[in-house]
């Protein structure tokens, strides 16, 4: 029923927007008629696609007699009271599925989870929430445990996949926490945070959907496996409207595929890189030792030291960004240049003229030109490539790519802008050549850069401003008049302006075509989002926190990480020392325990680097053990080829990684077997990620390879969903002896 009722709603857009796209009409009302007609059938057409498998997964039956099923999204009766048929996962009433217990049953007699396979029921597990009943979920609470560890079994595909149908209670009361503020999210490897943060957008954008459809959502990730790893779990629960981003990926025009050494990455991280960009700033702005001759029409004029400094202190007291404070300076000594040539000129037009003598009442310094000739003069001598020049080499209009390439490029200008603040080694870090392709760790540098230096763009602003009002005014017009149009806006479809206010209306005409708001967001620098999400949050450097920060001034934020869990050199071990900063000491703090991913046997092995990490830290509690011992072996015992192709014979059909430290992996590549199921990678890249087995090469070298080498091998450690292997090089390691 619920079928045949999706299928009658795809018929009803489908029309709706062959409708839409054969209406004809020349006049700017008509086409923007359609284009939004077509824009909401198309979206409302994928979305009715996306929620094709598992449309119902869940059913409630309530002591008082009544029934509601749960799925993707939400269904009605249109031909009867518009009752709902289905509800959707998201919706108020749907919360008992997920909340409901024995002790606190919601008034819900029987939880049934629904498994489909295309149109089929294949399985139903019921749950009867009665405290007599038999103890269900051992004593970590678990909802719907036979439809979840069946979900838990399942081999992985190296995408991951929406959890909807088996979210648990201490992850359901993150996703739906309330909109405003940051909300941190601690939990170790595999308690979920990915996914919960993943439905936590999703969650948003059904519950604020006005709010959020016009900034739109950030997701930000560690790396770009990450994200394409994730990249399916949205548009499967019918949500397009994200952006899903590496900090390096946020600046746009920059693509950051340059590689910094553990040490650079780590100093470009530190916050005081922003003192340390505002001297680089300040020392773009020259004064000459002396002063500066620049000739014009044939005669030499001087800017001198008093006078330049003038000019630069009005042009600092403005407290505008560089090139914005440019005009202030150019002006300045605009006005100095042109006196001298005014004064000049009005020498030269008497030059051989005879003496008379004066009348009268006239004086000697009555002036030769007007206004008008002082004007015109001042403007040649801003027209004069030789004055730009002159000018140019005291305060020259800069971009952050230039600054930044030349302040890199040169010990100097680094020597200079570091000050106090870094030692002659550490600087040496950071020194390459000015052809050097950009880096993750320069993003954020190159977007503190563009606020320090600003865009002198005041007049094409202006326009713009004046242009956008004009369509903003139109398009809240053209909405009017959709929100009388019964025959478009009725129940059945979304009204036109829940998903469109006049703003984004707008813009969509400016582009004339069907950008949603994350694409717009992607190519736009200055873009704010209406709430901003990120993963592995432990990460990020001071730096990265500043830009992110700045994309998202209302500070509506979900962090989810694991403060164990940090390899970047920069990353944080605190989640106070990240935030205080930015929002003091106003944040809140959910924390996940239960892991879904990593069977206990193998955790056992894991706690061990845990422990080394801090001792006072506990490994999250694993759902299920799978019933196979983790196994270790010296590398001269094994052959790496035959291991990993019994791995890859075990995990059946499933996927397999090998994870090592980055020097290992060239040689590793030329040795290991080619297989679509297997991936050859650093803890670094695996970070976020899970395989149903795992081999874990060379730990003591991943243990000894870095700093935070101890909360590296935890990563890797954890990544398995089945089968765990670890080819030790000498000896088993101390903390993992005894365990496996
Ligand atoms: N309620 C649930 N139902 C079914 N599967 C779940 C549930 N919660 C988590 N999982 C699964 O557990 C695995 C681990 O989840 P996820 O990757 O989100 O964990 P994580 O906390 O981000 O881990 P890490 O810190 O290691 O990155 C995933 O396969 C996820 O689908």
């Amino acid at each position: 029923m619920l079928y045949r009722r999706l299928d009658a709603e795809r018929e009803s857009a489908q029309r709706r927007l062959t409708g839409a796209l054969t209406q004809t009409g020349g006049t700017p009302q008509a086409r923007t008629e359609r284009d939004v007609a077509t824009t909401t059938y198309s979206d409302r057409l994928a979305q009715l696609a996306s929620v094709e498998q598992g449309l119902c997964f869940g059913r409630l039956d309530f002591h008082d007699g009544e029934t509601a099923y749960v799925g993707r999204l939400g269904l009605f009766d249109e031909d009867g009271e518009y009752e709902p048929l289905l509800l959707d996962w998201r919706a108020p009433a749907a919360r008992p599925f997920y909340l409901a217990t024995a002790a606190s049953p919601e008034g819900v007699r029987r939880r049934r989870h629904i498994r489909t396979l295309s149109r089929r029921v294949v399985a139903l597990d019921d749950e009867i929430l009665d405290l007599h009943a038999a103890d269900q979920g051992h004593d970590l609470g678990l909802a719907g445990e036979a439809a979840l560890l069946a979900a838990l079994e399942r081999r992985r595909t190296g995408e991951m996949s929406d959890i909807v149908a088996t979210i648990q209670a201490e992850q359901d009361r993150i996703i739906r926490d309330e909109l405003s503020g940051v909300l941190v999210v601690q939990g170790g490897p595999g308690t979920g945070k990915t996914a919960v943060a993943l439905h936590r957008a999703a969650y948003l954008l059904y519950t604020y959907r006005q709010q959020l459809a016009t900034r739109g959502v950030l997701v930000v990730g560690p790396n770009s496996t990450f994200l394409r790893y994730i990249g399916q779990v949205l548009p499967s629960l019918g949500e397009t409207g994200v952006l899903l981003s590496t900090v390096g990926q946020l600046f746009p025009g920059i693509r950051a595929t340059g590689e910094d050494t553990r040490e650079a990455a780590e100093i470009k991280g530190r916050r005081i890189m922003t003192a340390m960009l505002a001297d680089a700033v300040a020392d773009r702005q020259q004064i000459p030792e002396n002063e500066l001759n620049v000739e014009f029409d044939g005669s030499v004029l001087t800017l001198d030291r008093d006078t330049c400094e003038r000019a630069r202190a009005k042009a600092r007291g403005t407290q505008r960004p560089h090139n914005v404070a440019r005009r202030v300076f150019v002006a300045e000594l605009l006005d100095s240049l042109a006196e001298q040539a005014t004064e000049r000129f009005e020498v030269d037009l008497f030059e051989g003229v005879p003496e008379i003598a004066l009348e009268e009442g006239e004086t000697g310094d009555a002036e030769v030109l007007d206004a008008g000739d002082r004007a015109d003069i001042r403007a040649e001598l801003a027209e004069s490539d030789k004055v730009r020049d002159a000018l140019n080499s005291l305060w020259p209009r800069l971009t952050p790519q230039r600054l930044l390439r030349d302040l890199l490029s040169s010990p100097e200008r680094l020597a200079t802008a570091a000050g106090q603040r870094l030692t002659e080694g550490e600087r040496a870090f950071l020194v390459r050549p000015a052809k050097s392709r950009w880096t993750p760790a320069d993003v954020p540098l190159l977007d503190e850069l563009a606020e320090l230096l600003g865009e002198d763009d005041s007049e094409q602003r202006a326009a713009r401003e004046r242009a956008e009002r004009e369509e903003r005014a139109y398009a809240e017009g053209v909405l009017d008049i959709l929100d009388q149009d019964e025959e478009i806006v009725d129940e059945e479809v979304l009204r036109v302006s829940d998903i469109l206010d006049a703003e984004l209306f707008a813009e969509r005409q400016q582009r004339r075509g069907e950008l949603t708001a994350a694409e717009r967001a992607a190519a736009d620098r200055r873009w704010t989002f209406g709430h901003v999400i990120v993963d592995e949050a432990q990460e990020l450097s001071p730096m990265d926190w500043q830009l992110l920060m700045r994309r998202c001034p209302s500070r509506s934020m979900t962090l989810v990480g694991d403060v164990a869990q940090t390899g970047a050199p920069a990353g944080a071990s605190s989640w106070h020392e990240m935030l205080s900063p930015y929002v003091e000491d106003r944040w809140r703090l959910r924390e996940l325990t239960v892991n879904y991913r990593t069977p206990a046997e193998i955790m056992d092995l894991a706690a061990g680097a845990l422990a080394k990490v801090d001792p006072a830290l506990r490994a999250p509690d694993s759902v299920r053990e799978s019933g196979t011992q983790p196994w270790q072996r010296p590398i001269g015992e094994c052959s790496l080829p035959s291991t990993v192709d019994e791995e890859l014979r075990a995990a059946d059909g499933g996927t397999v990684a090998v994870l090592c430290p980055p020097e290992r992996l060239s040689v590793l590549r030329a040795e290991l077997p080619e297989d679509e199921r297997l991936s050859l990678l650093t803890v670094d890249e695996a970070k976020g990620l899970e395989f149903d087995g795992v081999l874990v090469i060379a730990p003591e070298e991943i243990a000894a390879g870095s700093p935070r080498g101890w909360n590296d091998l935890y990563v890797a450690l954890t990544r398995a969903t089945r089968r765990l292997g670890v080819v030790y090089t000498e000896r088993r390691l101390e903390p993992l002896v005894g365990a496996g």
